[in-house]
Protein backbone atom coordinates (compact mmCIF):
# COMPACT_ATOMS: atom_id res chain seq x y z
CA UNK A 1 0.00 0.00 0.00
CA UNK A 2 1.30 3.26 -0.52
CA UNK A 3 -0.61 6.06 1.38
CA UNK A 4 1.11 7.22 4.58
CA UNK A 5 1.09 5.23 7.89
CA UNK A 6 -0.65 2.32 6.58
CA UNK A 7 0.60 -1.37 6.57
CA UNK A 8 -0.85 -4.66 6.02
CA UNK A 9 -2.88 -6.83 9.02
CA UNK A 10 -1.55 -9.92 7.92
CA UNK A 11 1.41 -11.35 9.88
CA UNK A 12 4.97 -12.62 9.39
CA UNK A 13 5.25 -16.40 8.53
CA UNK A 14 6.81 -18.05 11.41
CA UNK A 15 10.31 -19.12 9.88
CA UNK A 16 10.74 -15.26 9.50
CA UNK A 17 13.91 -14.29 11.79
CA UNK A 18 14.14 -10.42 13.24
CA UNK A 19 17.25 -9.00 14.27
CA UNK A 20 18.88 -5.84 14.84
CA UNK A 21 22.43 -4.52 14.32
CA UNK A 22 25.64 -2.56 15.06
CA UNK A 23 29.11 -2.41 13.89
CA UNK A 24 32.36 -2.44 15.97
CA UNK A 25 33.72 0.78 15.49
CA UNK A 26 30.65 2.49 15.84
CA UNK A 27 29.77 0.85 19.54
CA UNK A 28 32.98 -1.12 21.03
CA UNK A 29 34.99 2.08 22.16
CA UNK A 30 38.46 1.29 23.64
CA UNK A 31 40.31 1.79 20.73
CA UNK A 32 43.76 1.41 22.21
CA UNK A 33 43.05 -1.06 24.97
CA UNK A 34 44.27 -4.60 25.56
CA UNK A 35 46.77 -4.72 22.59
CA UNK A 36 43.75 -3.46 19.79
CA UNK A 37 45.91 -1.95 17.36
CA UNK A 38 44.71 1.67 15.42
CA UNK A 39 42.21 1.75 12.44
CA UNK A 40 41.65 3.74 9.88
CA UNK A 41 38.74 5.39 11.70
CA UNK A 42 40.92 5.81 15.05
CA UNK A 43 43.73 6.62 12.65
CA UNK A 44 41.26 9.70 10.57
CA UNK A 45 39.77 10.68 13.59
CA UNK A 46 42.85 11.60 15.44
CA UNK A 47 44.57 12.84 12.90
CA UNK A 48 41.46 14.78 10.85
CA UNK A 49 38.85 15.85 13.52
CA UNK A 50 37.23 17.98 11.11
CA UNK A 51 36.46 15.07 8.67
CA UNK A 52 33.57 14.59 11.70
CA UNK A 53 30.83 16.94 11.84
CA UNK A 54 31.00 17.66 15.90
CA UNK A 55 34.78 16.71 15.72
CA UNK A 56 33.88 13.40 17.72
CA UNK A 57 35.24 9.57 17.31
CA UNK A 58 34.94 6.25 18.48
CA UNK A 59 37.49 6.36 21.56
CA UNK A 60 34.68 5.50 23.73
CA UNK A 61 31.38 5.15 21.52
CA UNK A 62 28.84 2.88 23.21
CA UNK A 63 31.69 1.39 25.27
CA UNK A 64 30.37 -2.18 24.57
CA UNK A 65 33.40 -3.31 24.65
CA UNK A 66 33.28 -2.64 28.74
CA UNK A 67 28.95 -2.63 28.59
CA UNK A 68 28.38 -5.88 25.93
CA UNK A 69 26.59 -7.56 28.96
CA UNK A 70 23.84 -4.89 28.76
CA UNK A 71 23.83 -4.45 25.23
CA UNK A 72 22.98 -8.42 25.25
CA UNK A 73 19.92 -7.51 28.19
CA UNK A 74 18.37 -5.25 25.56
CA UNK A 75 18.46 -7.69 23.17
CA UNK A 76 16.51 -10.32 25.96
CA UNK A 77 14.40 -7.23 25.96
CA UNK A 78 13.65 -6.33 22.43
CA UNK A 79 13.13 -10.66 22.12
CA UNK A 80 14.89 -10.44 18.57
CA UNK A 81 16.27 -13.69 17.20
CA UNK A 82 19.69 -12.82 16.24
CA UNK A 83 22.01 -9.94 16.81
CA UNK A 84 24.57 -8.61 13.55
CA UNK A 85 27.36 -7.19 15.01
CA UNK A 86 30.78 -7.17 13.09
CA UNK A 87 34.62 -8.03 14.36
CA UNK A 88 37.37 -5.24 14.15
CA UNK A 89 39.84 -6.83 12.69
CA UNK A 90 42.53 -4.75 14.55
CA UNK A 91 41.11 -5.81 17.59
CA UNK A 92 41.76 -8.92 16.86
CA UNK A 93 45.12 -8.86 14.45
CA UNK A 94 46.53 -5.41 15.42
CA UNK A 95 48.81 -4.85 12.21
CA UNK A 96 46.52 -6.69 10.11
CA UNK A 97 49.12 -8.19 7.99
CA UNK A 98 48.65 -12.02 7.46
CA UNK A 99 51.13 -14.12 9.14
CA UNK A 100 51.07 -11.20 12.07
CA UNK A 101 50.16 -11.94 15.75
CA UNK A 102 46.43 -12.23 17.29
CA UNK A 103 45.65 -10.37 20.08
CA UNK A 104 44.01 -13.02 22.61
CA UNK A 105 42.12 -10.32 24.62
CA UNK A 106 40.13 -9.75 21.09
CA UNK A 107 39.34 -13.06 20.53
CA UNK A 108 38.28 -13.37 24.49
CA UNK A 109 36.02 -10.26 23.81
CA UNK A 110 34.56 -11.89 20.91
CA UNK A 111 34.22 -15.18 22.69
CA UNK A 112 32.29 -13.85 26.08
CA UNK A 113 29.79 -11.44 23.56
CA UNK A 114 29.20 -14.83 21.89
CA UNK A 115 28.70 -16.86 25.17
CA UNK A 116 26.20 -14.20 26.23
CA UNK A 117 24.33 -14.24 23.55
CA UNK A 118 23.97 -18.24 23.49
CA UNK A 119 23.39 -18.02 26.93
CA UNK A 120 20.19 -15.57 26.11
CA UNK A 121 19.38 -18.01 23.04
CA UNK A 122 20.20 -15.15 20.75
CA UNK A 123 21.88 -16.10 16.96
CA UNK A 124 24.91 -14.25 16.28
CA UNK A 125 25.08 -12.88 12.96
CA UNK A 126 28.93 -11.74 12.56
CA UNK A 127 30.15 -9.16 9.78
CA UNK A 128 33.72 -10.00 9.20
CA UNK A 129 34.61 -6.25 7.64
CA UNK A 130 32.68 -3.24 8.59
CA UNK A 131 34.78 -0.54 7.38
CA UNK A 132 37.57 -0.33 10.28
CA UNK A 133 40.56 -1.52 8.02
CA UNK A 134 44.02 -1.70 10.48
CA UNK A 135 46.04 1.08 9.95
CA UNK A 136 49.32 -0.78 8.64
CA UNK A 137 47.26 -2.37 5.79
CA UNK A 138 46.32 1.24 4.64
CA UNK A 139 49.63 2.13 4.64
CA UNK A 140 50.40 -0.59 2.47
CA UNK A 141 47.57 0.82 0.04
CA UNK A 142 44.69 -0.81 1.46
CA UNK A 143 41.85 -2.73 -0.33
CA UNK A 144 43.81 -1.17 -3.96
CA UNK A 145 46.14 -2.99 -3.03
CA UNK A 146 45.83 -6.94 -4.23
CA UNK A 147 48.28 -8.27 -1.41
CA UNK A 148 45.19 -7.39 0.71
CA UNK A 149 43.20 -10.63 -0.13
CA UNK A 150 46.09 -12.47 2.04
CA UNK A 151 45.57 -10.22 4.71
CA UNK A 152 41.65 -10.49 4.49
CA UNK A 153 42.17 -14.99 3.59
CA UNK A 154 44.13 -14.52 7.18
CA UNK A 155 42.11 -12.93 9.15
CA UNK A 156 39.26 -14.92 7.77
CA UNK A 157 40.88 -18.26 8.76
CA UNK A 158 41.40 -16.79 12.25
CA UNK A 159 37.96 -15.86 12.90
CA UNK A 160 36.43 -18.56 11.60
CA UNK A 161 38.52 -20.77 13.99
CA UNK A 162 37.83 -19.20 16.69
CA UNK A 163 34.40 -18.31 16.48
CA UNK A 164 32.51 -20.51 13.95
CA UNK A 165 31.75 -23.65 16.48
CA UNK A 166 29.11 -20.87 18.18
CA UNK A 167 28.41 -18.67 15.04
CA UNK A 168 26.98 -20.12 11.71
CA UNK A 169 25.60 -16.65 9.77
CA UNK A 170 28.74 -14.60 7.99
CA UNK A 171 28.94 -11.43 6.14
CA UNK A 172 32.25 -10.85 4.55
CA UNK A 173 32.16 -7.24 3.84
CA UNK A 174 29.17 -4.76 4.63
CA UNK A 175 28.96 -2.23 2.11
CA UNK A 176 31.58 -2.98 -0.31
CA UNK A 177 30.43 -0.39 -2.51
CA UNK A 178 31.04 2.71 0.44
CA UNK A 179 34.55 1.03 1.56
CA UNK A 180 35.44 1.45 -2.18
CA UNK A 181 33.47 4.43 -3.39
CA UNK A 182 33.43 6.41 -0.53
CA UNK A 183 36.54 5.35 0.61
CA UNK A 184 38.88 5.55 -1.71
CA UNK A 185 36.50 6.99 -4.83
CA UNK A 186 34.49 10.60 -3.29
CA UNK A 187 36.10 10.65 0.09
CA UNK A 188 33.26 10.39 2.43
CA UNK A 189 34.53 7.71 4.44
CA UNK A 190 38.04 6.54 5.67
CA UNK A 191 40.24 6.24 4.23
CA UNK A 192 39.25 9.52 2.81
CA UNK A 193 40.70 8.82 -0.22
CA UNK A 194 39.37 11.39 -3.99
CA UNK A 195 40.10 8.82 -6.84
CA UNK A 196 37.27 8.17 -8.48
CA UNK A 197 36.81 5.99 -12.04
CA UNK A 198 40.18 5.04 -10.69
CA UNK A 199 41.05 3.31 -7.40
CA UNK A 200 38.17 2.69 -6.35
CA UNK A 201 37.69 0.08 -9.22
CA UNK A 202 41.02 -1.31 -7.73
CA UNK A 203 39.50 -1.37 -4.24
CA UNK A 204 36.48 -3.39 -5.43
CA UNK A 205 38.17 -5.57 -7.46
CA UNK A 206 40.90 -6.67 -4.66
CA UNK A 207 37.79 -6.89 -2.28
CA UNK A 208 35.75 -9.08 -4.49
CA UNK A 209 38.38 -11.46 -5.02
CA UNK A 210 38.89 -11.83 -0.74
CA UNK A 211 35.33 -11.94 -0.49
CA UNK A 212 35.42 -15.37 -2.47
CA UNK A 213 38.78 -16.14 -1.05
CA UNK A 214 37.29 -16.18 2.29
CA UNK A 215 34.23 -18.18 1.42
CA UNK A 216 36.69 -21.02 -0.55
CA UNK A 217 38.43 -21.03 2.82
CA UNK A 218 35.12 -21.59 4.59
CA UNK A 219 33.86 -24.21 1.88
CA UNK A 220 37.13 -26.41 1.87
CA UNK A 221 38.25 -26.06 5.79
CA UNK A 222 35.38 -25.23 7.90
CA UNK A 223 31.81 -26.04 6.19
CA UNK A 224 32.16 -29.95 6.96
CA UNK A 225 32.26 -29.57 11.19
CA UNK A 226 30.88 -26.23 11.24
CA UNK A 227 27.64 -26.40 9.20
CA UNK A 228 27.95 -22.76 8.70
CA UNK A 229 26.50 -19.94 5.84
CA UNK A 230 28.47 -17.09 4.12
CA UNK A 231 27.13 -14.15 2.26
CA UNK A 232 28.27 -10.45 1.93
CA UNK A 233 25.90 -7.52 2.41
CA UNK A 234 25.94 -4.81 -0.44
CA UNK A 235 23.41 -1.95 -0.15
CA UNK A 236 22.02 0.29 -3.08
CA UNK A 237 19.00 2.33 -3.05
CA UNK A 238 15.97 1.33 -5.10
CA UNK A 239 15.90 3.53 -8.18
CA UNK A 240 12.94 4.27 -9.81
CA UNK A 241 12.61 5.50 -13.17
CA UNK A 242 11.63 8.90 -13.30
CA UNK A 243 9.62 8.41 -16.07
CA UNK A 244 8.39 5.70 -18.66
CA UNK A 245 10.98 6.41 -21.50
CA UNK A 246 13.39 3.97 -22.49
CA UNK A 247 16.35 6.10 -22.03
CA UNK A 248 14.70 6.58 -18.33
CA UNK A 249 13.86 2.81 -17.29
CA UNK A 250 17.43 2.00 -18.99
CA UNK A 251 19.05 4.75 -16.33
CA UNK A 252 17.37 2.85 -13.35
CA UNK A 253 18.54 -0.55 -14.72
CA UNK A 254 22.01 0.92 -14.92
CA UNK A 255 22.41 2.58 -11.52
CA UNK A 256 21.46 -0.69 -9.72
CA UNK A 257 24.20 -2.18 -11.57
CA UNK A 258 26.33 0.28 -11.02
CA UNK A 259 25.75 0.19 -7.30
CA UNK A 260 24.44 -3.42 -6.40
CA UNK A 261 25.33 -5.38 -8.87
CA UNK A 262 29.11 -4.02 -9.18
CA UNK A 263 29.26 -6.95 -6.47
CA UNK A 264 26.42 -9.05 -7.09
CA UNK A 265 27.41 -10.02 -10.29
CA UNK A 266 30.23 -11.65 -10.30
CA UNK A 267 29.39 -13.77 -6.94
CA UNK A 268 25.79 -14.09 -8.35
CA UNK A 269 25.47 -14.77 -11.93
CA UNK A 270 29.43 -14.44 -12.87
CA UNK A 271 31.90 -10.88 -13.91
CA UNK A 272 31.21 -7.84 -13.83
CA UNK A 273 27.74 -6.34 -14.81
CA UNK A 274 28.18 -6.55 -19.08
CA UNK A 275 26.69 -2.67 -18.62
CA UNK A 276 29.66 -1.67 -16.51
CA UNK A 277 32.57 -3.42 -18.51
CA UNK A 278 30.99 -2.19 -21.62
CA UNK A 279 30.57 2.02 -20.61
CA UNK A 280 33.81 1.72 -18.47
CA UNK A 281 35.83 0.41 -21.39
CA UNK A 282 34.56 2.70 -23.89
CA UNK A 283 35.68 5.69 -22.12
CA UNK A 284 38.67 4.51 -20.57
CA UNK A 285 39.57 4.30 -24.67
CA UNK A 286 38.23 7.98 -25.55
CA UNK A 287 40.43 8.93 -22.62
CA UNK A 288 43.32 7.52 -23.98
CA UNK A 289 44.00 4.76 -21.55
CA UNK A 290 46.10 1.45 -22.59
CA UNK A 291 43.69 -0.79 -20.75
CA UNK A 292 40.20 -0.30 -19.19
CA UNK A 293 40.08 1.70 -15.74
CA UNK A 294 37.93 -1.55 -14.91
CA UNK A 295 40.07 -4.48 -14.13
CA UNK A 296 39.80 -7.50 -15.83
CA UNK A 297 38.72 -10.59 -14.48
CA UNK A 298 40.82 -14.23 -15.61
CA UNK A 299 38.26 -16.86 -16.63
CA UNK A 300 39.11 -18.70 -13.45
CA UNK A 301 38.92 -15.72 -11.49
CA UNK A 302 35.26 -15.36 -13.03
CA UNK A 303 35.08 -19.37 -12.17
CA UNK A 304 36.24 -18.95 -9.03
CA UNK A 305 34.37 -16.03 -7.21
CA UNK A 306 30.71 -17.07 -9.30
CA UNK A 307 28.52 -18.83 -6.49
CA UNK A 308 30.44 -17.45 -3.20
CA UNK A 309 27.35 -17.27 -1.34
CA UNK A 310 24.76 -19.26 0.63
CA UNK A 311 22.27 -15.97 0.84
CA UNK A 312 21.68 -12.62 -0.41
CA UNK A 313 21.84 -9.87 1.77
CA UNK A 314 21.24 -6.29 1.52
CA UNK A 315 21.15 -3.08 3.59
CA UNK A 316 18.57 -0.76 2.00
CA UNK A 317 17.29 1.91 3.58
CA UNK A 318 15.74 4.49 0.56
CA UNK A 319 14.69 5.57 -2.81
CA UNK A 320 15.53 7.87 -5.81
CA UNK A 321 14.23 8.86 -8.98
CA UNK A 322 16.38 8.03 -11.78
CA UNK A 323 16.76 10.25 -14.92
CA UNK A 324 18.72 9.68 -18.35
CA UNK A 325 21.51 11.94 -18.53
CA UNK A 326 23.02 13.69 -21.95
CA UNK A 327 26.11 11.33 -22.91
CA UNK A 328 29.05 13.65 -20.93
CA UNK A 329 30.69 15.24 -23.74
CA UNK A 330 33.95 15.81 -21.96
CA UNK A 331 35.70 12.32 -22.06
CA UNK A 332 38.50 13.82 -20.07
CA UNK A 333 36.19 13.71 -16.81
CA UNK A 334 37.18 10.45 -14.91
CA UNK A 335 34.71 9.58 -12.21
CA UNK A 336 32.64 6.43 -11.54
CA UNK A 337 29.30 8.90 -11.72
CA UNK A 338 30.51 9.97 -15.27
CA UNK A 339 31.01 6.43 -16.36
CA UNK A 340 27.18 5.63 -14.54
CA UNK A 341 25.74 8.99 -16.08
CA UNK A 342 22.74 9.38 -14.69
CA UNK A 343 20.80 12.06 -12.80
CA UNK A 344 19.30 11.07 -9.57
CA UNK A 345 16.88 12.67 -7.01
CA UNK A 346 14.00 12.90 -4.41
CA UNK A 347 10.42 13.63 -4.71
CA UNK A 348 9.95 16.53 -2.82
CA UNK A 349 6.91 15.22 -1.11
CA UNK A 350 8.92 12.63 -0.14
CA UNK A 351 9.48 12.44 3.72
CA UNK A 352 13.03 13.53 4.84
CA UNK A 353 15.00 12.25 7.84
CA UNK A 354 18.11 13.49 9.48
CA UNK A 355 20.09 12.18 6.96
CA UNK A 356 20.77 14.08 3.61
CA UNK A 357 20.93 11.27 1.65
CA UNK A 358 17.91 9.08 3.02
CA UNK A 359 14.19 9.98 2.68
CA UNK A 360 11.72 7.62 3.80
CA UNK A 361 10.10 5.82 0.57
CA UNK A 362 8.33 2.93 1.90
CA UNK A 363 6.86 1.05 -1.42
CA UNK A 364 10.71 1.03 -2.51
CA UNK A 365 11.92 -1.56 -0.65
CA UNK A 366 8.72 -3.79 -2.25
CA UNK A 367 10.14 -2.65 -5.68
CA UNK A 368 14.07 -3.37 -4.72
CA UNK A 369 13.26 -6.69 -3.31
CA UNK A 370 11.40 -8.17 -6.47
CA UNK A 371 14.29 -6.53 -8.49
CA UNK A 372 16.69 -8.56 -6.91
CA UNK A 373 14.85 -11.69 -6.43
CA UNK A 374 14.26 -11.75 -10.37
CA UNK A 375 17.90 -10.07 -10.98
CA UNK A 376 19.79 -13.23 -8.84
CA UNK A 377 17.50 -16.09 -9.44
CA UNK A 378 15.23 -16.16 -6.63
CA UNK A 379 17.49 -16.48 -3.36
CA UNK A 380 16.80 -16.44 0.30
CA UNK A 381 16.94 -13.20 0.90
CA UNK A 382 18.09 -11.46 4.43
CA UNK A 383 17.79 -8.05 4.65
CA UNK A 384 20.65 -7.16 6.95
CA UNK A 385 19.96 -3.31 7.67
CA UNK A 386 17.22 -0.85 6.97
CA UNK A 387 16.20 1.99 9.20
CA UNK A 388 15.71 6.10 9.61
CA UNK A 389 17.70 8.57 11.59
CA UNK A 390 16.21 11.34 13.66
CA UNK A 391 17.94 14.27 15.75
CA UNK A 392 17.09 12.40 19.08
CA UNK A 393 14.22 11.66 21.56
CA UNK A 394 12.86 9.01 23.16
CA UNK A 395 9.12 9.97 21.24
CA UNK A 396 10.14 8.82 18.49
CA UNK A 397 7.02 8.29 16.37
CA UNK A 398 8.67 8.95 13.21
CA UNK A 399 10.72 5.86 13.40
CA UNK A 400 8.08 3.49 14.55
CA UNK A 401 6.11 4.69 11.23
CA UNK A 402 9.29 3.91 9.50
CA UNK A 403 9.46 0.42 10.50
CA UNK A 404 5.69 -0.03 10.08
CA UNK A 405 5.52 0.73 6.82
CA UNK A 406 9.01 -0.56 5.71
CA UNK A 407 7.76 -4.00 7.03
CA UNK A 408 4.63 -3.66 5.66
CA UNK A 409 6.43 -3.65 2.20
CA UNK A 410 8.72 -6.45 3.13
CA UNK A 411 5.66 -8.91 4.19
CA UNK A 412 3.72 -7.86 0.75
CA UNK A 413 6.82 -8.91 -0.93
CA UNK A 414 6.75 -12.27 0.65
CA UNK A 415 3.08 -13.16 0.55
CA UNK A 416 1.83 -10.89 -2.46
CA UNK A 417 5.09 -11.57 -4.44
CA UNK A 418 6.49 -14.50 -3.39
CA UNK A 419 9.96 -13.05 -2.79
CA UNK A 420 11.81 -15.32 -0.59
CA UNK A 421 12.80 -12.84 2.41
CA UNK A 422 13.41 -15.11 4.89
CA UNK A 423 15.68 -12.30 8.11
CA UNK A 424 15.49 -8.70 8.82
CA UNK A 425 17.45 -6.63 10.55
CA UNK A 426 16.84 -3.17 12.36
CA UNK A 427 19.41 -0.74 12.00
CA UNK A 428 20.55 0.22 14.96
CA UNK A 429 20.07 -1.33 18.27
CA UNK A 430 21.65 1.84 19.84
CA UNK A 431 22.29 5.24 18.67
CA UNK A 432 26.12 5.08 17.80
CA UNK A 433 28.96 6.54 16.01
CA UNK A 434 27.72 7.67 12.32
CA UNK A 435 31.12 7.82 10.61
CA UNK A 436 31.30 11.22 9.16
CA UNK A 437 28.42 12.83 10.50
CA UNK A 438 29.78 12.01 14.54
CA UNK A 439 26.90 11.41 17.15
CA UNK A 440 24.11 14.15 15.32
CA UNK A 441 22.04 11.52 13.38
CA UNK A 442 20.69 8.80 15.54
CA UNK A 443 19.48 5.96 14.31
CA UNK A 444 18.76 3.69 17.77
CA UNK A 445 16.21 2.02 19.29
CA UNK A 446 17.79 2.59 22.38
CA UNK A 447 19.22 6.08 23.09
CA UNK A 448 22.70 6.37 24.53
CA UNK A 449 23.94 9.16 26.80
CA UNK A 450 27.06 9.97 25.60
CA UNK A 451 27.88 12.71 28.01
CA UNK A 452 27.47 10.26 30.59
CA UNK A 453 30.61 8.60 31.29
CA UNK A 454 28.57 5.31 32.30
CA UNK A 455 26.99 5.65 28.63
CA UNK A 456 23.34 5.20 29.91
CA UNK A 457 21.19 3.56 27.45
CA UNK A 458 17.09 4.45 27.61
CA UNK A 459 14.60 2.47 25.09
CA UNK A 460 12.59 4.93 22.74
CA UNK A 461 8.90 4.35 22.12
CA UNK A 462 10.10 2.37 18.67
CA UNK A 463 12.17 -0.05 20.57
CA UNK A 464 8.45 -1.27 22.35
CA UNK A 465 6.79 -1.15 18.67
CA UNK A 466 9.59 -3.29 17.38
CA UNK A 467 9.54 -5.53 20.44
CA UNK A 468 5.55 -5.92 19.89
CA UNK A 469 6.10 -6.53 16.40
CA UNK A 470 8.62 -9.68 17.17
CA UNK A 471 6.58 -11.16 19.45
CA UNK A 472 3.19 -11.06 17.67
CA UNK A 473 4.72 -10.69 14.06
CA UNK A 474 1.98 -8.33 13.41
CA UNK A 475 2.60 -4.83 12.57
CA UNK A 476 -0.75 -2.72 13.44
CA UNK A 477 -3.47 -3.54 16.42
CA UNK A 478 -5.69 -6.35 14.31
CA UNK A 479 -4.06 -8.65 12.61
CA UNK A 480 -6.09 -11.58 10.90
O1 LIG B 1 26.21 11.83 4.51
S1 LIG B 1 26.36 12.30 3.07
O2 LIG B 1 25.06 12.38 2.41
O3 LIG B 1 27.13 13.54 3.01
C1 LIG B 1 27.27 11.12 2.22
C2 LIG B 1 27.14 9.79 2.89
C3 LIG B 1 26.08 9.00 2.17
N1 LIG B 1 26.22 7.55 2.42
C4 LIG B 1 25.11 6.94 1.71
C5 LIG B 1 25.14 5.46 1.91
N2 LIG B 1 25.00 5.18 3.34
C6 LIG B 1 24.90 3.74 3.43
C7 LIG B 1 24.32 3.38 4.69
O4 LIG B 1 25.38 3.09 5.63
C8 LIG B 1 25.00 2.06 6.49
O5 LIG B 1 23.92 2.57 7.22
C9 LIG B 1 24.09 3.16 8.51
C10 LIG B 1 23.47 4.55 8.50
O6 LIG B 1 24.20 5.37 7.64
C11 LIG B 1 25.53 3.19 8.95
O7 LIG B 1 25.61 3.60 10.29
C12 LIG B 1 26.07 1.79 8.78
O8 LIG B 1 27.34 1.61 9.37
C13 LIG B 1 26.19 1.51 7.28
O9 LIG B 1 26.31 0.12 7.07
C14 LIG B 1 26.13 5.75 4.08
C15 LIG B 1 26.17 7.25 3.87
Amino acid sequence: CKEATCATNQTFPNYFKFGVATASYQVEGAWNEDGKGENIWDHLCHTNPDFVDDRSNGDIACDSYHKYKDDVAMLKDLGVDFYRFSLSWSRLIPLGLAGSPVNQAGIDYYKNLIQELVNNNIEPLVTIFHWDLPETLQEYGGFPNPESEEHFAYYARVVFENFGDSVKYWLTFNEPLQTCHEGYGIGFTAPGYKSSGLAEYKCTHTLIKAHARAYHVYDEEFRTQQQGYVGIAPDTYWYEPASGSVSDQEAAERALQFTYGWFANPIFNGNYPSVMIERIDERSKLQGFASSRLPKFTDEEVEYIKGTHDFLAINAYSTLYVQAKEEEVDTAVISYDSDLNVDTFFDDSWEESASSWLRVVPWGMRKLLNWLSKTYNHPEIFITENGVSDTGGLNDDRRINYYREYLSNVLEAILDDGVNVTRYTAWSLMDNFEWARGYTEKYGLYSVNFDDPGRPRTSKASASYYSSVISSKCLVDNCE
